[in-house]
């Protein structure tokens, strides 16, 4: 797996530490009883269950603070879980794995290299037996795939921030992890910029059938781009007592899957989902 903050000697380390674990035959991803807790018996999330097919989108959505980044950390490796555990392809997740991409919000490029360099060296690390030629051919196939072969030998302070984030997502897919991590990934661009790569990334996925996993706050990008859309409410104190946040319901998406962002309001169903999601948010995503 990818992470922005590993230096050459720690991505060197990260192997798949993923211990063996029975074949569920259930879900590509399987979550199950997943809790955190930071206070004790105050856990942020408790009971967490669901699965993600191969090939899956699945996007969650919850107000600030319910514990997405800590579940998808989770997945990532990069964080423990309480109580609970995540198989991802009959394998039990304990740690950190080029296995998973993950692009966060800041893109984390490593300033003082190249897009094809910051490529180059999460190529490097998941292929370390790979000739240069081999690496550079990955590298430009995924840099072409965001459209940024013009600006390969740029470094990050000559990007806009949505190239930055291009390159990232690039990165990202460049490693062809099994499953994507995606941390609210648009959230620092404008809104042009945004819609264009949420279709950027909706060819990706389809092209690649790729199995994503994405936090947004942007209820459309989860109607555009999600199969399955995850609602999380948020723990607190109530009239019983504390009661833990956790995945209160989930929707399929009954759109058809070739959609557009220019086209999604017109695709009959939208608006029924849109408001159902916009409800849950406003009234039943907070303990009564
Ligand atoms: N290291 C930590 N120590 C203590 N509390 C933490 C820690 N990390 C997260 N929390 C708390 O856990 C809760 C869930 O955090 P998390 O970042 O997973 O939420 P989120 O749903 O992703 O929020 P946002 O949408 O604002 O990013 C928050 O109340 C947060 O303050």
């Amino acid at each position: 797996m990818w992470s922005p903050d590993m230096s050459p000697s720690a991505t060197a380390a990260v192997t798949d530490t993923a211990a063996p674990a029975p074949a569920t035959g259930k879900g590509f991803v399987q979550v199950e009883g997943l809790g955190k807790a930071y206070t004790p018996d105050q856990p942020v999330f408790a009971d967490v269950d669901f699965s993600i097919a191969r090939g899956e989108f699945v996007c969650v959505i919850g107000h600030s603070g319910c514990g997405k980044t800590t579940i998808l950390n989770v997945l990532a490796g990069l964080d423990t879980a309480s109580s609970g555990h995540v198989v991802m392809d009959g394998r039990e997740i304990t740690g950190p794995s080029l296995d998973r991409g993950v692009v966060f919000q800041g893109h984390a490029l490593m300033p003082w290299l190249t897009v094809r360099s910051n490529i180059a060296f999460a190529v490097r690390s998941r292929w370390p037996g790979w000739s240069r030629a081999q690496v550079d051919e990955q590298v430009r196939k995924y840099v072409e795939m965001v459209g940024l072969l013009p600006a390969i030998d740029r470094k990050p302070a000559q990007l806009s921030g949505g190239m930055k984030q291009r390159v990232g997502i690039a990165r990202a897919f460049a490693i062809q992890p099994k499953m994507l991590l995606l941390d609210e990934p648009f959230g620092a661009l404008d809104a042009l910029t945004r819609g264009a790569i949420q279709e950027e990334l909706m060819a990706i996925v389809r092209q690649t059938r790729q199995t994503v996993f994405m936090i947004t706050h942007d209820v459309d990008e989860a109607i555009l781009l999600a199969d399955r859309i995850l609602l999380m409410r948020n723990g607190g104190q109530t009239a019983r007592g504390w009661e833990p946040g956790g995945i209160a319901e989930v929707v399929t998406n009954p759109l058809p899957r070739e959609r557009s962002r220019a086209e999604l309001h017109k695709l009959d169903g939208y608006y029924a989902l849109r408001n159902d999601i916009v409800d849950f948010l406003v009234s039943r995503a907070h303990p009564a």
